[in-house]
């Protein structure tokens, strides 16, 4: 499924792209006064390969849940628990995402890829558990590559689903107590950068808990042979990185972001988790990210190294450090309202409007 997924996936297309720049100019506004809302826009013609590109609606929010092995190195304040506890409350509608997911219209399906508890079966509960929360990523591989696989296969199948069920932009979300410290490791596997750099703060630790969290990162980088930015570029490397150290929910938010490119769907992301995911994808494809738009930036550190290395600009900064989707929900409506001026507004010619002499 994962092969055929990659071999799927378009990348963007220059003649679209051409296009709607062209028509970008044509509108009854003075060129390149929308600002980064024109690219994106442009972005979004390059992805469909269609000027103006569909509008991005309705969309769907994922929130991939799963924990973590590293819990135990004592990278995090919360209680695991809080995991499972945090999915339902998702499915009760009383978290912050399910707020801004009404806010925007966004129905919230939430995906069990690792939790490390059984739950009740729920209208909005997707369960495809792969292992009831990772090892220990600082003593040795997190997971299996056949269990990375198997839970990137679940992201695809869940992109695939909300697609089939009439989605046109597909939102990324995450829930799993300690994965900042997993998205710390895979972000400087992947961009180079030290641990020191890329690692943050996460929900809000006191000093003592940072550094330890940023000897975990630099340990699970040396304990698994990925120090010294030593990655190369195989789609097999990439896979057993990810395995190395990531989560379930990484892996998952990997396979939704090539299901998304490859149903030519443009795939919101959402912070540092999403970002962690968005290089997975990225190594195994870099076209997939034509077909991604990041949502905001995080607070975290290792979500603007991320997004730099990405090529991708956030559309808001409103130094959010929550995850489960909150900050691309926000972002929803802008980038609907970049893809709106396309099919909506006059050109020129149309409105009979005097066009500045070049
Ligand atoms: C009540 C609560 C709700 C959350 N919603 C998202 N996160 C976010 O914080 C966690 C990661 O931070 P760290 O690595 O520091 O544990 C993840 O669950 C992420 O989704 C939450 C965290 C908490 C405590
Ligand atoms: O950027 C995020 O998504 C984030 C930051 C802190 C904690 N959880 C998530």
């Amino acid at each position: 499924m994962l092969a055929e997924t990659l071999a799927a996936i378009r990348a963007a297309d220059p003649v679209a792209i051409a296009e709607a720049r062209a028509f970008q100019d044509r509108l009854t506004k003075p060129r390149g006064s929308l600002g980064v809302l024109e690219d994106v826009a442009v972005r979004l013609a390059g992805a469909a390969g269609a000027c103006p590109p569909p509008l991005p609606a309705p969309a769907a929010l994922a929130i991939f849940a799963a924990d973590h092995g590293v819990h135990a190195a004592g990278v995090t304040p919360w209680p695991q628990e809080v995991t499972v506890q945090m999915v339902a409350n998702f499915l009760a509608g009383g978290a912050v995402a399910n707020a801004f997911a009404a806010q925007a219209g966004v129905p919230v399906t939430v995906v069990d890829v690792g939790v490390a508890a059984d739950l009740p079966d729920a209208p909005a509960l997707v369960k495809r558990k792969v292992g009831y929360g990772t090892a220990d990523l600082s003593r040795g591989p997190a997971m299996t590559v056949d269990q990375a696989v198997r839970a990137m296969e679940a992201g695809i199948t869940v992109a695939r689903d909300l697609v089939a069920g009439g989605a046109r932009c597909l939102i990324t979300g995450d829930m799993g107590i300690a994965n900042t410290t997993a998205s710390a490791a895979l972000i400087s596997v992947f961009t180079g950068a030290d641990p020191a750099e890329v690692t943050g703060r996460g929900t809000g630790i006191d000093d003592e808990t940072y550094e330890r969290k940023v000897g975990i990162v630099r340990e699970a980088l040396r304990v698994n042979g990925l120090d010294g930015g030593t990655l190369g570029s195989s789609a097999s490397e990439a896979l057993r990185a990810l395995a190395a150290v990531g989560g379930f929910e990484h892996a998952a938010l990997a396979g939704f972001i090539l299901g998304g490119a490859a149903a030519r769907v443009p795939v919101l992301l959402d912070g540092v988790i999403a970002g962690a995911s968005a290089l997975v994808a990225a190594a195994l494809d870099p076209s997939a990210l034509d077909h991604c738009v990041a949502g905001h930036r995080s607070a975290e550190p290792g979500h603007a190294a991320a997004l730099a290395r990405l090529g991708l600009r956030p559309l808001v900064d409103l130094e959010l450090r929550l995850g489960e989707g909150t900050g691309a929900l926000l972002a929803h409506p802008v980038l609907c309202a970049a893809v709106r001026v396309m099919h909506e507004v006059a050109t020129f010619d149309s409105a009979g409007v005097t066009e500045k002499p070049v």
